[in-house]
């Protein structure tokens, strides 16, 4: 069940459409990634999906009503975004005391746990925080809500190496226990890999890719070997990749499956940046939602 949808949304800026057509459903306890380069339109969807933003056209249903100024739904949900504004005399302890109002979920022992994880000052006035600092502020927040529906922005990424996998961590123990739909938007793809169940890519305004993790990472394979054995087992697929390595090949295809009788081939998963990397490169723009199935390329 999709607990938020967009129907066919476009959203203008004058003469610029920062999304085109935007059709997607975000399913109820999955835990989703929102990936695309930069400028394609990722923060403007979730701005509009949390009522912070007007579509120009199309429709929007969060909970199965309009999400502006609609109480009802903006309590289930949360959106932490890296630059979060909290007002000028706010401590930490302050943010976190609003934030408690706001959310009828929130676990203030689970606050405090992650408080004290990511090593904060709780006193400490938040103009005052460094950048990572900051971030764990909204990462805290968005746990600690628990809210059916949240969003994150990209709100890690001031955060170092070792907090942003505390966060990972928190996030999937935490999410397994109590399951609500999230929404991850990042460029750190390899990083949140094993967390994302469902993909979203965006690219210039539209959506590129929307569909089940393990299912994308099953629909391409990456075969290495002589470069003849290696052009006889790629003949016919479209290829998302190929590098030459002396008498070697080593290609992407889409739709093709490992060959283990083949002694001479060597065949690996693709990771799920490859496969959105090359996406998001193959399609220039275009649309490429359903077109990836079975043989018959542009080779
Ligand atoms: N208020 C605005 N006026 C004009 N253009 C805007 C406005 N807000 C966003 N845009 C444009 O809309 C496009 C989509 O922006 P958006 O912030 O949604 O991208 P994004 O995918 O979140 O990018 P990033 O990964 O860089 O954060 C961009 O080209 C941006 O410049």
């Amino acid at each position: 069940m999709a607990v938020a949808r967009m129907h066919d949304v476009t959203k203008r800026y004058g003469d610029f459409a920062a999304l085109s057509g935007v059709s997607l459903g975000l399913a109820e306890n999955r835990i989703h990634g929102l990936l695309g380069r930069n400028g394609a339109g990722k923060t403007t969807i979730m701005q509009i999906l949390t009522g912070q933003n007007f579509a120009t056209t199309g429709q929007v249903e969060v909970f199965g009503e309009h999400p502006y100024e609609n109480e009802r739904v903006l309590r289930n949900v949360c959106f932490i975004k890296e630059a979060q504004r909290y007002p000028d005399i706010f401590s930490v302890r302050h943010a976190f005391a609003a934030a408690r109002l706001l959310y009828p979920n929130w676990d203030q022992e689970f606050a405090e746990q992650l408080t004290a994880e990511f090593d904060l000052p709780v006193k400490r006035n938040v103009k005052k925080l460094s950048r990572g600092q900051l971030s764990a502020v909204g990462v805290i927040i968005g746990l600690a809500a628990r809210a059916p529906l949240t969003f994150f922005d990209e709100p890690y990424l001031g955060l170092d190496a070792v907090a942003r996998h505390t966060f990972y961590d928190r996030l999937l123990a935490d999410y397994a226990e109590h399951p609500r739909t999230i929404v991850l938007s990042t460029h750190l793809i390899d990083e949140v890999a094993d967390l994302i169940e469902h993909v979203v890519v965006v690219d210039h305004g539209r959506v590129l890719l929307d569909e089940d993790a393990d299912l994308l990472r099953s629909r391409a394979v990456t075969v290495s070997g002589p470069t003849q054995a290696v052009e006889a087992f790629a003949h016919g697929y479209t290829e998302l990749h190929r590098e030459r390595m002396g008498g070697f090949l080593r290609v992407t295809l889409e739709g093709a499956e490992p060959d283990h009788e083949t002694d001479s081939l060597q065949f690996e998963p693709v990771s799920l940046q490859e496969l959105v990397v090359r996406t998001t490169q193959q399609a220039g723009g275009q649309e490429l939602v359903g077109t990836a199935n079975g043989k018959g390329g542009h080779r």
